[in-house]
């Protein structure tokens, strides 16, 4: 059958989505962590003056790191709810899960490095 393509039904959509996302800041300590690295690189941003396509890279890696935070979460719910019982397969997921976290905070760490050691050191 095919969906309806309503603005109400989108908008419930959306609604579900920002459920979603309220959910994770409040019940995910991980969520707290990233939210205040990110603050950080905002206010390093603005501190040294980087550049739009700088800018650019630095929302691309904390929005990143935010959304596989996100996916690893929801995989982790489904997992317990699935599988409470040890199972190598969940094991294999949640380590794959994680390891997409892992993978986007490392491209985080290096965009970091690249955009503000050469301006931090400059300083000196
Ligand atoms: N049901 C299970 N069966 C097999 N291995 C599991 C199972 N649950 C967890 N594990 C293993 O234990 C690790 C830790 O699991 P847990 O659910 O506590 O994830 P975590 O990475 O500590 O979660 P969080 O992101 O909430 O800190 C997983 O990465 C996985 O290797």
């Amino acid at each position: 059958m095919q969906k309806k393509l309503s603005f109400s039904s989108r908008l419930k959509s959306f609604t579900f989505a920002l459920a979603g996302i309220k959910d994770f800041w409040k019940s995910e300590p991980n969520a707290r962590l990233h939210l205040i690295a990110a603050i950080l690189a905002v206010i390093a941003s603005f501190a040294l003056h980087i550049s739009r396509t700088e800018w650019l890279f630095v929302l691309l890696a904390i929005t990143l790191v935010f959304a596989a935070e996100m996916f690893n979460t929801a995989l982790e719910t489904l997992c317990d709810k699935i599988s409470p019982e040890i199972h190598p397969l969940i094991k294999k997921t949640k380590d794959l899960a994680a390891g997409g976290v892992l993978v986007t905070a490392a491209f985080a760490f290096i965009t970091g490095m690249i955009i503000f050691l050469p301006k931090i050191i400059a300083l000196f």
